[in-house]
């Protein structure tokens, strides 16, 4: 395979997929690459598994080539596991990062650090015409910190501090992210199946 598309319209994963790609020499290419504007897919689904394959094969029908889909969100454990499914739209309808993050700060201003646990979940769905989806998912244990830093990444990423570290994932480089992400886990299950296009 030298090629792959992502049904995402989420700039910041479509820019970490092209770089995950590229180490094992596939072009990843987005639907913000693409000439015709796609409808978005209705994330109707209560798992990251339903909602990965709902982009998945809806992409791979219109388009009639094999695409890969990414679901994925924030679990954090003193909120029983939100926003998880709904990471994108947790602080309403509209996608809006920074509402998200401050509506996650807010819910933890009285949990203590040690109880701030949290992990990232992806869920990949690759869906070919006329194939069974399949589907490989990949986790970055870490917790919340108690206010914003840092400017890379996009998301939850300025208050995630992955296990390990004392940074956020937003002061992180793209290679450290990379390396370490639930993006990069979930990717690295798929390193036969991709050996094998
Ligand atoms: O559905 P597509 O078009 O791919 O784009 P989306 O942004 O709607 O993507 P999701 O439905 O998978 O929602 C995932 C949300 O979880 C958050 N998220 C996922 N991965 C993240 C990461 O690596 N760093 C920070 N936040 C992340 C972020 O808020 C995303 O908008
Ligand atoms: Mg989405």
């Amino acid at each position: 395979m030298k090629e792959i598309i992502i049904a995402t319209k989420n700039d910041g994963k479509a820019k970490e997929f092209k770089e995950l790609f590229s180490a094992y020499g596939i072009h990843a290419r987005s639907l913000l690459d693409l000439e015709a504007e796609l409808p978005d897919v209705e994330e109707t689904g209560t798992t990251f598994r339903e909602n990965a394959a709902l982009k998945a094969e809806q992409t791979a029908s219109l388009l009639s080539v094999p695409v890969m889909a990414d679901d994925s969100g924030l679990m954090i454990d003193a909120l029983n596991g939100q926003p998880g499914v709904y990471s994108a739209r947790y602080a309403g309808g509209q996608k809006d990062d920074q509402a998200n993050i401050n509506k996650v700060l807010n819910e933890l201003v009285d949990v203590p650090g040690n109880k701030r646990t949290a992990r990232f979940v992806c869920v990949l769905a690759i869906a070919v015409p006329g194939e069974k989806t399949i589907f490989r998912e990949g986790f970055c244990e870490g917790y919340i910190a108690n206010g914003k830093s840092g400017e890379n990444g996009f998301g939850y990423d300025p208050i995630f501090v992955p296990r390990g570290f004392e940074r956020t994932m937003a002061e992180l480089s793209k290679e450290e992210k990379n390396r370490i992400s639930h993006r990069a886990v979930a990717l690295k299950q798929l390193k036969d199946w991709l050996g094998e296009q």
